[in-house]
């Protein structure tokens, strides 16, 4: 596993301490084939992996650097097969942040995440929804762990207050529907978008 040190300074209402070493640890699901590792590879190891690979689990550390304070990341990648739905939550105890993805371009892997994504990432007070692209775009592959991270400090941080239920019901409204994503799949497919993610 290779560390990435990100040269990009992030900016944060967070109080820290520039002494302590914080670290986040961040979950990647979401059905199989969606793009989980090829994003965890463009962030962590600078480069689209060649070839499929079924994940069962894999992890990846990186490191962002907030103010003046280092961000150890802990990157857990599950696997998207139902085989592996009993161990996949192996991963999920300390968790700052999961990334919960799918497939622009495969509306049925969006109805996994209506299924099951969106009510979780209600309950837990989801963040934001964010697209990228692994492929064609390493800087919205950035943008994705700039906000995770970000998201992960400021949960650790008490004295952030907010309201979980409303930021994450007035954040994830942004997310398309699933016949919005039904017209817009097959440009997409043309385009080669991949992955989107909610958080
Ligand atoms: N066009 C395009 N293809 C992508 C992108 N990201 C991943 N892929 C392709 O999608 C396929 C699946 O990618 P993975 O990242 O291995 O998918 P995964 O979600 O980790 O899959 P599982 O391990 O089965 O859970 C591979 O063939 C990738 O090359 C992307 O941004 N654009």
């Amino acid at each position: 596993m290779k560390e990435r040190r990100a040269s990009q300074k992030l900016s944060s209402k967070s109080i820290m301490d520039p002494n302590q070493n914080v670290k986040c640890k961040i979950v990647v699901v979401g059905d199989s084939q969606c793009g989980k590792t090829a994003l965890l590879h463009v962030f962590a190891k600078d480069c689209f992996p060649e070839n499929y690979v079924p994940t069962v689990f894999e992890n990846y550390t990186a490191s962002f650097e907030i103010d003046t304070q280092r961000i150890e990341l802990s990157l857990w990648d599950t696997s998207g097969s139902p085989y592996y739905d009993n161990v996949r939550p192996l991963s999920y105890p300390d968790s700052d942040a999961v990334l919960i993805c799918f497939d622009i371009s495969r509306p049925e892997t969006l109805d996994s995440v209506l299924k099951k994504g969106a009510n979780m990432a209600k309950q837990i007070g989801a963040a934001t929804y964010i697209e990228c692209s692994a492929l064609q775009s390493e800087n919205s592959v950035r943008d994705i762990f700039h906000v995770a991270t970000l998201a992960c400090v400021n949960k650790t941080n008490k004295n952030v207050k907010r309201n979980k239920s409303q930021r994450a019901t007035k954040r994830i409204s942004h997310m398309p529907s699933r016949p919005e994503l039904s017209a817009v799949a097959t440009d997409l497919r043309k385009d080669k978008a991949k992955s989107c993610t909610v958080m």
